[in-house]
């Protein structure tokens, strides 16, 4: 970003308005020196003569997204709170709302965070009808900060301002003009115009002169608002019960209802600067930023390439992942062609799709006319003559190597020559897919995770072969349907899935010591996992576990831990969730209950695995089932950074976050390694090795890690140099 093209402007117009606008591309984020120049602008605009009132909007096509998330990430980096500019009271309150002049906000595009909190210091608001509003600062460990816990629920309500913040859920202008936030609604070009009217208007006092933090018209009573509140409460315990800002958020809310809201700013201003440097936040500024770096491939996308259209796709196999990925390209408007090799199997996928589709609708992320255009984009097909204007294919039939590496010599034949040739595969080694064609550089793993259509994760495998315009053009379908694309190696498992092998190995090493496995799943889910290991695995179907069962064995050798849990599952007419049978009870409609009578199985597995010392067993605390499960993990996660498989430690955080539901508030896999420090994990580690064996033997990366003189952190090293695989 270019110093001169972040600035606030002013413009005094022969009307006598003064036009301030903040520009900073892209979003116009409120930067230290945009927060300056509101100040220095502000003050011109009241000592001047000539300057009647004032509009306040964004430069381009939007309003502003909030406070610079990069000033958080440096004061977590010193601990300096005081490099937060005072904004609350200084400006919002003193200069804005209290200015003896009127401001009206202009809103285009976007209002969000301090962007909304800005808006909520002027005295009115005019806004294009599309316009997001919102205040999303709980997402990264904080509250709103500018004001907003204390006007946000003096304009809209303390019920729907508890719900935009708690659940950091965005509002169109048009909804902000039904429940009275927004004043009035215009198109783009009429927006400046309207709003220098309507600022004059107030300062000639034809309208009303609106401050909302001395409002209580809102509010409700005293018992009304308690209530209220203490119903998010609950609810905010249940949802967010490992993170501090929610309840912060609504102590802060309540200060305001009974002290007023200037008693309320202050309170906030205190609470905001507490957990702007706590843990929590952190993490998820963390996961912000590291977010939006996965699409910054070195060698694809500073290199002036540019990604092609990909208009039409062929998905082969309608199965659970072929008709979620058909869903998923058919929302964002790309053209499927679905292949089957029977009426049969194509009629199932197509009704999957139908189903997947009806479940968005169902949800409200789809409108029943989008699922109608969707199903429309629709092709069926049994043979390849449909793919000769393709220009990707994604196969998706199971994972059985002669079936994939006929399939790929097949279409190698049929397709266009620039059409990207990509698999679904999540453990079979991509060369071997490829090696009956002579295309290996438009060859590419194209991982999604199931559900695909809800599922945000999409791994995308490279080999050493595969173009860096396959890539890019992948990256950008990615983009295009919604996904977090993460750019990974060709390995066993690749990133996700090799990493978390010993997550399901070690649950099951526990419980052959003795561990109940219903604790575990409850330690795992009290750590924040959507579930636990044994649920996972119901979920997931036995079927999977049985087929990467001697693959995961061939590739990983003394580290494997072989297990026979799941065949004395199945022995047991157990299938997971698909049978309603397996560590828990699936009843339509009801939660999951953990099953007694598994009990057997498990005692047979443990009588069989004969790890129990004397056959009594092992006395653990939870933390050391956490520690034994996921230390095994990290090990594996350094195992995938020195072997380049990643391009930097930051995207396993994103795949372990997206594709394994690893807690966002932790930051990731990698991450909360680094806050539990690499010497301790290792010495951890090395002592269960010497009691255990080699399933949880430091790798020789976790080793440097935990004997470095300079950093023990697990993510520098790797991060330090740019690895390319
Ligand atoms: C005191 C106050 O109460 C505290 C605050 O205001 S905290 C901030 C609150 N605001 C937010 O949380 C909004 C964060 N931003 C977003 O959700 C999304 O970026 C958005 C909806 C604004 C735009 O989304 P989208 O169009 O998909 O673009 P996206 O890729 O996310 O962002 C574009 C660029 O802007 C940057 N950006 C977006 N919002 C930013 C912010 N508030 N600060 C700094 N950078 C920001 C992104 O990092 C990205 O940079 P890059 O191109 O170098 O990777």
């Amino acid at each position: 970003m270019a110093a001169g093209s972040i600035r606030v402007t002013m413009d005094v117009g022969a009307d006598g308005v003064a036009l301030i606008t903040i520009a900073n591309p892209p979003v116009n984020a409120l930067h230290p020196i945009i927060i300056a120049g509101l100040k220095d602008k502000y003050a011109e605009a009241m000592r001047r003569d000539d300057v009647k009132a004032i509009v306040l909007t964004g430069a381009g096509d939007k309003f502003c997204g909030g406070f610079d998330i990069n000033v958080f990430t440096k004061v977590h980096q010193t601990g300096d709170v005081s490099l937060m500019p005072d904004v609350s009271v200084e400006l919002v309150s003193n200069m804005m709302e209290e200015g003896k002049k009127p401001s009206v906000a202009a809103i285009q595009g976007l209002a969000l965070g301090g962007g909304l909190e800005l808006t909520m210091g002027c005295h009115a608001r005019i806004s294009t009808p599309e316009a997001q509003l919102g205040l999303p600062e709980l997402t990264l460990g904080i509250i709103p900060g500018f004001g907003g816990t204390q006007r946000l629920p003096r304009l809209v309500g303390l019920p729907k301002a508890i719900e935009m913040m708690l659940q950091s859920k965005f509002i169109t202008a048009k909804e902000g003009k039904e429940r009275g936030f927004i004043d009035a609604l215009c198109s783009p070009d009429e927006l400046i115009k309207t709003s220098r009217l309507w600022a004059l208007e107030i300062a000639n006092f034809r309208k009303p002169w609106m401050r909302s933090l001395g409002r209580t018209d809102r509010l409700g009573s005293l018992s009304e608002a308690r209530a209220v509140l203490n119903g998010a409460r609950v609810q905010a315990k249940k949802v967010a019960p490992n993170m501090p800002q929610h309840q912060a958020c609504l102590d802060v809310i309540e200060e305001g209802v009974l002290y007023g809201g200037h008693a309320g700013v202050l309170k906030e201003a205190k609470v905001f600067k507490e957990l702007v440097v706590a843990p929590t936040s952190r993490a998820l500024v963390h996961v912000f930023f590291a977010q939006r770096s996965t699409t910054k491939v070195p060698g694809v996308t500073d290199v002036q390439l540019k990604p092609r259209q990909i208009r039409k796709v062929a998905v082969i196999g309608g199965g659970l992942m072929g008709s979620g990925i058909a869903t998923s390209l058919l929302v964002s408007n790309i053209s499927v062609v679905l292949k089957e090799v029977n009426p049969q199997f194509l009629q199932r996928g197509e009704k999957m799709i139908a189903g997947n589709l009806d479940g968005l609708v169902k949800r409200g992320s789809l409108t029943k006319d989008k699922m109608k255009k969707s199903m429309s984009l629709l092709k069926g097909a049994l043979d390849y003559s449909d793919f000769k204007d393709v220009d990707m294919v994604i196969e998706a039939v199971i994972e059985k190597i002669p079936l994939k590496q006929s399939i790929f010599s097949d279409i190698e034949k049929i397709c266009p020559e620039h059409c990207i040739l990509a698999s679904n595969t999540s453990t079979i080694d991509l060369n071997v897919i490829g090696e009956r064609t002579n295309s290996q550089d438009r060859i590419i793993g194209a991982h999604f995770f199931s559900p695909a259509h809800i599922m945000p994760l999409l791994e995308i495998v490279r080999t050493e072969k595969t173009s860096a315009q396959a890539i890019l053009d992948l990256i950008t379908v990615g983009k295009i349907i919604k996904k977090v694309p993460v750019v990974v190696g060709n390995c066993t498992g690749f990133a996700v899935n090799r990493t978390f092998f010993p997550y399901t190995q070690g649950s099951h090493f526990l419980v052959s010591l003795g561990i109940d496995v219903f604790r575990i799943d409850r330690v795992i889910s009290s750590f924040g996992m959507p579930m636990g290991p044994f649920q996972l695995q119901d979920v997931a179907g036995y079927g999977v576990a049985l087929a990467v069962k001697d693959i995961y064995a061939t590739a990983f050798g003394e580290r494997n831990l072989d297990s026979d849990l799941v065949d004395l599952m199945v022995k047991d007419g157990r299938q997971g969730k698909n049978n309603g049978k397996g560590y828990y009870i699936y009843e339509k409609g009801a939660k999951p209950k953990p099953d007694p009578s598994v009990k057997h199985v498990i005692e047979e597995y443990r009588k069989r695995a004969k790890k129990m010392p004397g056959g009594k067993p092992v006395a653990l605390t939870d933390q050391d089932i956490l520690e034994m499960i996921f230390f095994p993990v990290v090990n594996e996660a350094c195992r995938v950074m020195d072997e380049n498989v990643v391009i930097r430690a930051s995207d396993l955080d994103i795949a372990s976050v997206l594709g394994m539901g690893f807690p966002k508030y932790r930051g990731g896999l990698v991450f909360w390694a680094d806050t539990v420090g690499a010497p301790y994990i290792h010495s951890k580690l090395s002592k269960w090795a010497e009691t255990y064996g080699a399933f949880f033997k430091p790798s020789s990366y976790l080793e440097q890690r935990a004997k470095s003189e300079r950093t023990e952190h697990i993510a520098a090293r790797f991060d330090e140099v740019t690895h390319m695989n």
